[in-house]
């Protein structure tokens, strides 16, 4: 059979095509190149239409991404934004929330061992402090008859020594979640990854830390299946209490108790469950919802979460809901973000699936429904990661007046959220000025009521100034680990924020 004529074919009526000509089947063929050939044109053909699904898929999302409720989270570090995402998913996909329970228990338990290593450390800095001051060769350096410098006894010493492991499991523990830093706080990479490496490890009545079933671990994973996460020692709370005057006091059956007084007595300024350590430590400990609210876990960068809800106003709604850690870093981001840099990596975790945890390019900020702005109300302690003394007030109104001045974010509405009111009533309640730490609060009265007028009107104020175009804003106070009056309050906002939505959507 002669060849195919290669050449260029051009009649009057015809176009000139380079891509037909290079399809067709080179001079002399054999049947196995032509074997080659068509496996090639196959396998191109295969791409192109998995790159065209891929294409249709990311049209489709986006189309449907278009129609659902996208709220963002903002608000200072330690403000409370994923705990109210949190309550946003026990109110709105309670099913979803229960599968996830027991990822929680494993955090919760290394919060209370944060706690406990920071008492550990107050404990070594004392004991360094003594040392320094003493002889070296003083035998024992925490006898309390050898050391009237310090309150501190040999069972502090030996509580110290029994409570030291836990360190270990800590330090194992993070290493599975890719935590990413140290300190006291358990930071992980946005996406859920460590959700779901969490969620088998945390089915394990024991918590057996993952050293446990490596050949060399075997032996200490039988050990530590006997016992609690914070070891016999933690369970039993601060022995030596009784003794010095910094432990807490010995109260039988309240043992947890003490562990909160003992913080209390270094100094150590942390509310991470150290009351109730005999509960978290028990082998058959399922967290409460309050517990799961009370869970702290710092997600670095943007995480964006998909979910439909499950109940309440219009059950059926998808969400996206975009959480940014509040780190200044991080809001300088995310500022650049909304500046019109567009497209950005975010983690997107489909909801009612453990690690179906995905990272794809999406535009966002774009077309947000709603911010919610979260402003502590507990504005006596610093940020507990950076260990900077940060004006918390300053701080939050200053990132306030960023956003709502932000002209991209002109048509969007605010939802400002003033939260840990329960804080703001215990510190009020134990007698604390606010003038001192908010100096233009001035002789106003010291209470509760006064103290959240003052900045409704400030925040209220800076929203007038600084929106680019005028708009209304709804301003709640809430407690994030109070999930039942959360509950109540994020029913009333969702609501408003898809019968805006609708409307704008010309549904409604
Ligand atoms: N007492 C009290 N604690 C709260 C309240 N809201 C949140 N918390 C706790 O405050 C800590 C910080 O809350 P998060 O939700 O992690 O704060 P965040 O704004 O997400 O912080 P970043 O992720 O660092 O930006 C957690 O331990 C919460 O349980 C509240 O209303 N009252
Ligand atoms: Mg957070």
């Amino acid at each position: 059979m002669p060849a195919p004529d290669r050449k260029p074919q051009r009649t009057s009526n015809s176009s000139f095509d380079p891509l037909a000509i290079n399809l067709q089947p080179p001079p002399n063929e054999t049947e196995e190149e032509k074997a080659v050939r068509l496996e090639a044109a196959k396998e191109a053909t295969r791409v192109s239409r998995t790159i065209d699904a891929g294409l249709a898929e990311s049209k489709k999302l986006l189309e449907r991404k278009k129609r659902a409720v996208k709220i963002l989270l903002l608000g200072q570090s330690e403000s409370g934004k994923s705990s109210v995402l949190r309550n946003f998913r026990l109110t709105f996909t309670p099913k979803y929330f229960e599968s996830e329970r027991l990822v929680w228990k494993t955090v919760i338990q290394l919060n209370l061992i944060s706690s406990i290593k920071k008492i550990l450390t107050v404990l070594q800095e004392e004991w360094e402090a003594v040392g320094d001051a003493q002889s070296p060769t003083t035998p024992d350096s925490a006898s309390p008859d050898a050391k009237p410098s310090t309150p501190l006894t040999s069972d502090h010493r030996r509580l110290a020594l029994s409570l030291s492991p836990l360190l270990a499991f800590e330090t194992s523990i993070g290493q599975m979640m890719d935590s990413t830093t140290g300190g006291y706080t358990v930071t992980v990479r946005p996406g859920g990854g460590w959700k779901h490496k969490l969620a088998s490890f945390g089915r394990s009545p024991s918590t057996t830390p993952p050293e446990a079933h490596s050949p060399d671990g075997r032996r200490r994973g039988r050990e530590r299946e006997q016992r609690p996460v914070a070891g016999d020692a933690g369970a039993r709370g601060v022995q030596g209490g009784d003794r010095g005057a910094v432990g807490g006091q010995r109260r039988p059956g309240r043992a947890g108790s003490a562990w909160g007084a003992f913080a209390g007595g270094l100094g150590v300024v942390s509310d991470a469950f150290l009351d109730d350590t005999p509960r978290i430590a028990a082998l058959d400990y399922v967290p409460s919802d309050r517990d799961i609210m009370r869970a702290r876990i710092r997600t670095l960068g943007v995480e964006e979460h998909r979910f439909v809800t499950e109940s309440g106003f219009r059950a059926g709604t998808e969400f996206y809901i975009t959480d940014v850690c509040g780190s200044s870093n991080q809001v300088r981001w995310a500022g650049l973000v909304w500046a019109g840099l567009g497209w950005v990596l975010t983690s997107i975790s489909d909801s009612g699936q453990h690690g179906s945890v995905v990272s794809r390019g999406v535009p966002y900020f774009d077309d947000v429904q709603a911010i919610i702005f979260l402003a502590p109300l507990a504005f006596w302690s610093s940020l507990d990661e950076d260990n900077t003394k940060v004006n918390r007030v300053q701080d939050s109104l200053e990132l306030w007046r960023e956003i709502v001045g932000n002209p991209l974010l002109a048509k969007t509405a605010f939802i400002l959220l003033f939260n840990k009111k329960d804080i703001l009533q215990a510190h009020i309640a134990a007698g604390k000025m606010v003038k001192k730490y908010v100096p233009s609060f001035g002789d106003r009265t010291n209470d509760v009521a006064s103290v959240t007028k003052y900045f409704r009107d400030k925040f209220s104020a800076y929203h007038k100034k600084f929106s680019p175009e005028p708009r209304p804003f709804i301003v709640y106070e809430t407690e994030a680990i109070d999930t039942k009056s959360t509950a109540v309050i994020l029913g009333e906002v969702q609501e408003q924020i898809i019968r805006n939505h609708l409307k704008d959507l010309d549904v409604m």
